[in-house]
């Protein structure tokens, strides 16, 4: 039996289709990412599968029971971490997860046993009388997340589990995502709109746009499909990337290219047979090269490739998608699609912000600009 199976859901708020006709399957044990931007239909996806949200069509089982019709059963099936943080900063982390646990209707002795499991699971044994107020960020965290398992559950969603930390954080809380999911077998979906967070941590990953899964698949399959190279070039001194870009613009086998913090990085079809092109189309534009390196693409090269072939012409809802901007963190009015280490994972190809001043852009005159951020959200 799948941990979850999904057929045919779709949500509809008025003219908007938040969630477009998905159907796919999580394996029992798998780490599962939806990975998209803002307003991809991450949520409302998992809204629907615990159960707070009726699907408008279709209908998915979690732990094998029905989420319209076993809404109870489905509810004891499964944890959930929401984005918005929920505990008693007042009461020690002990307290809180007793408080939840009487909930949940567990008696005295199995309640002491499992609070104390959890936070043995997250890392908190020994700050477990310390109040909540005094916790760190990661560590509320990870108190919630013992919280989310305190029944058991066959299946635990956490919706941004690290929106908000701090790089380092994050990758603490990746490690307890991944003890959980190995030492106390439960299978894990997760959103993001983190590449690394996707790349990293996920055996499986969806990439989501639009309420429609786009692609779906390891993380190193999406890689590999991509059939393409990166090429970074880095610059001698701080010259302007600008008469490089408009010399990229017209060459067929470049694919994609952004500013970096010290040169450009081209997505092109074929690298060991364009690194030379490149070299002379820097010289042409006057741009001095240190150095050059080719690199495996990334999920974020992934995504903008996929994204970008899935909003020809206009989207589901009627809007024109011409421009495919994805947005710098914190600008909730477009698309954010995140980094957190300026390349470190996925072959190093995250990059920093481009704008205007350093555009970034796709062959086929899309104007598409991606900046990538360093910066945690507020
Ligand atoms: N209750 C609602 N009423 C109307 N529209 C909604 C509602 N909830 C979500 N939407 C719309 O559905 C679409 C998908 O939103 P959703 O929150 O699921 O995206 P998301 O991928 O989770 O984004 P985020 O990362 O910002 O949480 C968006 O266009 C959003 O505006």
């Amino acid at each position: 039996m799948d941990a979850i199976h999904v057929d045919g859901v779709t949500k509809e708020f008025g003219d908007v289709t938040a969630v477009d006709d998905l159907s796919f399957a999580v394996e029992r044990g798998e780490l599962f990412g939806l990975l998209g931007p803002n307003g991809a239909g991450k949520s409302t996806l998992i809204n629907m599968l615990v159960t707070l949200l009726p699907p408008s069509t279709g209908t998915a089982t979690v732990n094998g029971h029905d989420i319209r019709t076993e809404k109870g059963a489905v509810r004891s099936s499964l944890g959930i971490v929401f984005q918005e943080p929920a505990l008693d900063e007042e009461l020690t982390g002990a307290e809180n997860l007793a408080f939840h646990s009487r909930l949940y209707g567990q008696d005295r002795a199995e309640r002491a046993e499992r609070v104390d499991e959890v936070l043995e699971l997250v890392g908190l044994s020994a700050e477990r009388d310390d109040p909540v107020g005094t916790y760190s960020g990661g560590m509320k965290r990870r108190l919630e997340i013992a919280r989310g398992l305190l029944h058991e559950p066959a299946v635990l969603f956490l919706d941004e589990p690290t929106v908000g930390l701090d790089a380092r954080t994050r990758r603490d809380t990746w490690e307890y995502i991944e003890r959980l999911n190995a030492e106390a077998g439960v299978s894990i979906v997760l959103t993001t709109h983190y590449i690394e967070e996707a790349d990293h941590l996920c055996d499986r990953v969806a990439i989501v746009d639009d309420g429609d899964i786009v692609s779906m698949d390891s993380p190193s399959a999406l890689k590999a499909s991509l059939g393409a190279d990166v090429v970074a070039l880095e610059f001698a001194s701080d010259d302007d990337p600008t008469a490089l870009f408009d010399r990229l613009e017209g060459q067929p086998w470049s694919r994609e290219y952004t500013a970096s913090d010290d040169g450009v990085r081209v997505t092109v079809d074929d690298g060991d047979a364009r690194i030379a092109d490149l070299v002379r189309l820097a010289d042409d534009a006057g741009v001095r090269i240190s150095s050059v390196d080719l690199r495996e693409p990334s999920l974020e090269n992934v995504f903008l490739e996929l994204t970008d072939r899935s909003a020809a012409g206009s989207d589901r809802n009627g809007a024109a998608t011409g421009d495919r901007t994805v947005m710098a963190s914190g600008d909730q009015t477009g698309k954010a699609l995140e980094s957190d280490d300026g390349g470190e994972a996925g072959g190093g190809t995250a990059s920093h912000s481009m704008d205007s001043s350093g555009r970034s852009g796709g062959k086929g005159g899309d104007d598409r600009s991606s900046a990538v951020s360093t910066e945690d959200r507020p």
